[in-house]
């Protein structure tokens, strides 16, 4: 396709794009060292300074991520104009050198069709390799060459999805397809749902949509941050590396287990008791868990105080809590209130002890009146409500009756003392879950921020970093009397004299650098300003409501695929999973086209699957390979053989074996070349999954083992097939193992 005059025309075009970019890094690194060099000033200049070499730094950081495949398309436009395509907009002093592929005069390149041209004579694909170009491919946009394919760019397409698995994704920027461009594009407000088979881009699409909407709403978005909940950890460590743009501005990638912050939710649980965690019901069931622990003494409480006996009967606390629970506060907030009732009740018993006139009504002359048979005033019984307030037994008492509870404290309490043989029993101490997650969010809304400990724990950090400030102070002031005994030498500023402890102690701390997702990670009460859900089918109703907290506004991308739900008590719909939170207002997009698996396994996997659940239709594959899937059966031996052949056949590309998740360690033993374990290295060249493993992944080469096994072993067994068997991009093996 590429004449020389072409490739010449090209590689000229390429060197000055790649000449300006040189300059821009130049700039950037000069303009951060200078930064870095500069001394002094006020508080708020140093913190302004800090954030203009965080910014800096950033810059240069993505001008070294978009070294390789930096300008990869060109549009000729019947204008005349000639747009080159790449992946960050470079600008000469005039004019523009290389055009974003998110800004809005890039997207014809991915939507441009002969029968909707869009103004474009050429659509011109640029290969290149480092700063070569090695290959064009031009299309015509004109009618008469169009085909019954709407295929955008399909030689730079299939060269893609051809090439070689490396254990992380990539980007797609070169090659997006019409209908993903529609949904990276789409407008940010409201939820999106984005339905598509294995393989049709969904990820892919989901992280450039998050690259778009922050070039487009950088504004709205960066400081409100955008939110990516993937599957596992694995998956996101897959995913990471897609888009650097991603990591400038704020994306926090996370898993549901990491979304309470401060809580680590990584133990591993079954997937029943997973399923009862997330039920909807479980909000009531909390509800009542805290009710539970707003008590009344069911004898008469006896609290000793200075000597005397005071009691507190079910009667006497009833009118509190019933005070407290009618203010509509949340538990820990509604607490004063029960308090307040509380100390009424025994000052009354105090004050009715200490300050009886037992002569009251006998009057000892003219001027002793006859009013009242208590002699305190109003100033004595503030002092007994708070000599009582300050009593230990008191307090204790009141922590008995209405205790101040953590979300962490509630739910571990609410395990413990459930029933033993329920599935939701547990003793303290086990690990959190992801399933638990949810459960503590829902915990902190009903119980309201008690921010004792976070403000103890804000407290400790800041005397750390005043301490460590004042170190800093103390050394560079000893220093100076070492090494600057000449009085022209001590009047060059030292940190000591433009910095005082506490003003060093808060630049420490670093606020101002943080993105709005480090921030957002560390805040349970964060808004995000758009949230997007990968694998969404598999969220529980419970994961969903703390997803909907998160997003107030509701401006989400939804993304996944009913047919592959592996979850217990997932949805059977999107309608059933958005209908509490939007009703029936939001926008469904299908992706229809598996770019990821070839015909032959496709075609494999629909009949593979035909019996289990005709209900499972695979996507239209794109390409082809002429291997089909092979089938085996036998012993574990020949499972090993099997496997070692593939892995040399599989070359420099990827391999996964998928196994049941109870065959894992035979498998694991029999096979010590794969690297398997809770967070398997996916750049090693073989690895062993479980199918929740291996969710969202592909490889070269997978071997799918005793699918018999897997569509047996869960209620939604043939959903966890059609995830194994849909996972490569090349080649197929299917082996039953025999004893
Ligand atoms: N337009 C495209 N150009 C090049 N490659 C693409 C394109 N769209 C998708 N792909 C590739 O197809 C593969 C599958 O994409 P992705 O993982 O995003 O699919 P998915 O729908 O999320 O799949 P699953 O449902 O199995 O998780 C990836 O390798 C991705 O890079």
């Amino acid at each position: 396709m590429s004449s020389l005059s072409s490739l010449d025309e090209e590689q000229s075009h390429l060197s000055v794009i790649y000449g300006r970019l040189d300059e821009l890094r130049a700039q950037a690194r000069d303009r951060l060292a200078e930064t870095q060099r500069s001394r002094g000033g006020t508080k708020e200049s140093l913190s302004m300074r800090d954030a203009a070499a965080y910014g800096y730094a950033e810059r240069l950081a993505q001008y070294e991520a978009v070294e390789q495949g930096l300008c990869f398309g060109r549009l000729d436009l019947r204008d005349g104009d000639r747009l080159h395509i790449g992946r960050i907009g470079i600008h000469d002093t005039d004019h523009p050198l290389l055009v974003d592929w998110r800004a809005p005069a890039a997207r014809p390149f991915y939507v441009a069709t002969a029968i909707t041209p869009y103004d474009v004579t050429l659509r011109r694909h640029i290969r290149t390799r480092d700063r070569t170009v090695v290959e064009l491919n031009d299309e015509i946009l004109d009618l008469d060459a169009a085909g019954d394919r709407n295929l955008v760019g399909e030689a730079a397409l299939i060269t893609a999805l051809d090439a070689k698995r490396t254990g992380r994704m990539r980007d797609i920027v070169e090659t997006i397809q019409a209908e993903q461009d529609r949904v990276i594009r789409a407008e940010p407000g409201g939820v999106l749902v984005v339905q598509g088979g294995p393989g049709t881009g969904k990820t892919a699409v989901a992280l450039h949509r998050a690259a778009y909407l922050l070039y487009t709403y950088r504004e709205q978005l960066s400081a409100r941050g955008v939110l990516i909940v993937g599957p596992n950890a694995t998956f996101l460590r897959y995913i990471s590396q897609v888009l650097p743009s991603l990591a400038e501005t704020g994306v926090l990638l996370a898993t549901m287990g990491d979304l309470f912050p401060g809580v680590t939710a990584h133990h591993p649980e079954s997937p029943a008791v997973a399923e009862v965690k997330g039920r909807a019901a479980m909000v009531g069931v909390l509800a009542e868990a805290v009710r539970a622990r707003q008590r009344v003494p069911a004898e008469p409480m006896e609290i000793e105080v200075d000597g005397h006996v005071l009691r507190l009967t079910a009667a006497d606390c009833e009118p509190a809590r019933q005070r407290a629970r009618a203010s509509g506060l949340r538990h820990n907030l509604a607490r004063p209130i029960f308090v307040t009732g509380v100390l009424d009740v025994l000052a009354a018993q105090v004050a009715d002890r200490i300050g009886d006139d037992p002569f009251w009504d006998d009057p000892l002359g003219a001027d002793d009146a006859l009013a009242s048979p208590n002699v305190l005033d109003d100033a004595d019984r503030a002092d007994i409500r708070a000599d009582l307030a300050g009593n230990p037994r008191v307090r204790a008492a009141i922590d008995a009756l209405w205790p101040v509870l953590t979300p962490a404290g509630l739910l571990t309490d609410f395990y413990a003392t459930s029933d033993e043989g329920s599935l939701l029993y547990r003793p303290p101490g086990a690990g959190w879950t992801p399933a638990d997650v949810p459960l503590l969010d829902e915990a902190a809304e009903l119980l309201g921020d008690d921010d004792r400990a976070a403000r103890a724990a804000a407290a400790r950090d800041l005397a750390t970093r005043l301490s460590y400030a004042q170190g800093v102070l103390d050394i560079t002031a000893g220093s100076k009397s070492y090494e600057l005994e000449d009085d022209d030498e001590a009047a060059i500023p030292n940190i000591a004299d433009i910095m005082q402890a506490d003003m060093l102690a808060e630049r420490l701390s670093d606020r101002e650098h943080r993105t709005a997702a480090e921030r957002a990670a560390a805040d349970r009460d964060w808004v995000f300003g758009h949230v997007i859900v990968d694998e969404a089918q598999e969220l529980s109703p419970m994961a969903w409501r703390l997803l909907m907290r998160r997003c107030p506004s509701r401006s989400m991308t939804v993304v996944g695929d009913l047919a592959q739900t592996g979850s217990l008590g997932a949805p059977a719909g999107w309608a059933d999973v958005l209908a509490p939170y939007v009703a029936d207002r939001w926008r469904l997009a299908e992706l229809t086209v598996s770019y990821r698996t070839p015909a032959e396994i496709m075609d494999y996997t629909r009949d593979r699957l035909a019996t289990a659940d005709p209900a499972i239709v695979p996507p239209r594959p794109v390409r082809s390979t002429g291997v089909p899937p092979w089938e085996a059966s036998g012993p574990l031996s020949d499972l090993v053989a099997r496997v070692a052949y593939e892995i040399g056949a599989a070359g420099t590309g990827r391999l996964a074996v998928i196994v049941p998740a109870d065959l894992l360690p035979t498998v694991a033993a029999a096979l010590p070349q794969l690297t398997s374990g809770p967070a398997p290295d996916l750049e090693e060249p073989a690895v062993l999954l479980t199918v929740a493993q291996a969710k969202g992944l592909e490889f070269d080469t997978v071997v799918v083992v005793d699918p018999d096994r897997i569509l047996a072993d869960s209620p939604r067994g043939a959903n966890d097939l059609y995830v194994a068997l849909t996972r490569p991009t090349q080649r197929l093996g299917v082996f039953s193992l025999h004893p």
